[in-house]
């Protein structure tokens, strides 16, 4: 068991850089988005950078980078639900599961450690995903980026979470890839735990200052 782990009675795990890679469906739905307005695809390496804010953001970004300026609100509209579509047809036969992953969650799980979903990817998109993967009965409990009001780096997702398990935030791990889910877990009061093979908007994880870092999360089990 990894050293960050003691006290620990919940931990939440982001979903996509850190569980899956999920990059090269999201791309692709993204530029499909994008060709149903007339407007060239932007590519893997770019929706890498692009990803973390939840999809209208990603969508927003695209269309900023197609049209080198901010996207009007009605293409911007048009665009996500071009995306949301696109996605939600095939979220995951590109998609694969980090070495490492289902280990941890897997011994985590055997160890009878309550574990939690907070992404900021939109709720709808969670169960089929989970599911592609047999990780649908890993979970307490699910958030979506449009669970709440609020989505990471705001804490309130993960406060929900713990609240949910009658736990306070000290003795809560947040697992994740990006920024977001660093200070997301720093502002609620959970301990962090970064992986730095993610999506971080092509930056290092460290500058966060996550607690740890593991490059496999097999190292948690
Ligand atoms: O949808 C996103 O922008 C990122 O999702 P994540 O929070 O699971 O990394
Ligand atoms: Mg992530």
């Amino acid at each position: 068991m990894h050293a960050i782990l003691k006290d620990i009675r919940l931990v939440a795990f982001d979903l996509d850089g850190t569980l899956i890679d999920s990059v090269p469906d999201l791309a692709v739905a993204v530029d499909m988005a994008l060709a149903d307005l007339g407007l060239a695809p932007a590519g893997m390496e770019n929706v890498r950078d692009w990803v973390g804010n939840g999809s209208r953001k990603l969508v927003e970004r695209a269309l900023a980078a197609a049209l080198n300026d901010t996207p009007p609100a009605e293409l911007l509209e048009q665009g996500h639900r071009g995306f949301l579509e696109h996605y939600g047809r095939d979220p995951s036969s590109r998609t694969r599961i980090y070495p490492g992953a289902r280990e941890a969650l897997d011994g985590l799980r055997t160890g009878g450690m309550p574990l939690a979903l907070v992404t900021n990817k939109p709720f709808a998109f969670i169960a089929p995903i989970l599911a592609g993967f047999g990780l649908e009965r890993h979970f307490g409990l699910c958030l979506g980026g449009d669970s709440l009001d609020r989505k990471k780096p705001d804490p309130a997702p993960l406060l929900h979470v713990a609240a949910q398990f009658g736990l306070h935030p000290r003795d809560c791990l947040m697992v994740g890839d990006s920024r977001h889910d660093i200070a997301a877990g720093q502002a609620a009061g959970f301990r962090t735990l970064a992986v730095p093979y993610g999506y971080n908007h092509g930056e290092s994880v460290r500058d966060s200052r996550p607690d740890d870092v593991v490059e496999s999360l097999a190292e948690l089990v």
